[in-house]
């Protein structure tokens, strides 16, 4: 469902290539995660697969489409429906409930009001947090607001999850909680691409990757 063939990623203002020549297919239902030294292309593995750059050889086929000859405009409705990002900073608006944060997707791809709370309402309860909807992310702990970006990331019911560093910056308990929602996840069939420095975190995926100097193996 998501393949790179022979994917590179040249910076044109510095020449430095971030990714040589990657192959990578992700199935539908896979957890797969990425772990590799600092520098040595994560983030720009996520920006590619997450539509946000453009490779510079090779291609990328989303659900067996090739993406390359998409306009920004094309790329982003594509982005919003098929993927969801949870990242080390959480993300969530501050002035929103954790119920709010978790509908702010499903507003913008037009779904009406009342369905909207009741899917964001039904996804809070399977991160275990719906007795939190009302809550606003400050008065949420650290693992809490994770686990809301993550109900917002899953609930478009995207083709994949794109995670970066979700658990860096949590304390171990928090970081748990954070791994055993993904396991959950992949357990009933989502597609997950962690991407984290965090060995432990690398090791609850189902297949590990690693990337050096561009160059992805295992
Ligand atoms: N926008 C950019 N323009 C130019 N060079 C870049 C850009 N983004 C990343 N690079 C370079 O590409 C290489 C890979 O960077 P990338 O950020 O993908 O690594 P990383 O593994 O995510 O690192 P970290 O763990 O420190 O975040 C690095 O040498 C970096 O300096």
């Amino acid at each position: 469902m998501l393949k790179l063939i022979h994917a590179s990623k040249i910076y044109a203002k510095n020449g430095i290539c971030a990714l040589n020549a990657v192959d990578l297919t992700v199935q539908d239902g896979d957890y797969i995660s990425v772990t590799g030294a600092s520098g040595s292309g994560k983030s720009t593995l996520m920006h590619i697969l997450g539509l946000l750059d453009s490779l510079t050889d090779g291609e990328y086929l989303l659900d067996g489409a090739a993406v390359a000859h998409l306009s920004a405009k094309q790329r982003a409705r594509l982005r919003s429906e098929k993927i969801g990002f949870v990242f080390q900073q959480f993300r969530l608006l501050t002035g929103m409930t954790a119920l709010e944060n978790v509908a702010l997707p499903l507003a913008l791809q037009g779904v009406p009001r009342h369905e909207r709370s009741e899917r964001a309402l039904a996804v809070l309860e399977r991160v275990g947090l719906s007795d939190r909807a009302n809550h606003r992310p400050h008065q949420l702990s650290g693992g809490q607001q994770q686990r809301v970006a993550i109900a917002r990331a899953v609930v478009t019911e995207p083709c994949v999850i794109l995670a970066d560093e979700p658990t860096a910056g949590l304390d171990p308990a928090a970081a748990d909680s954070v791994l055993e929602l993904f396991d959950r996840l992949h357990r009933s069939g989502h597609t997950l691409v962690l991407i984290t420095h965090d060995e432990r975190a690398a090791q609850c995926a189902a297949r590990r990757m690693h990337l050096e100097n561009g160059c992805l193996f295992g």
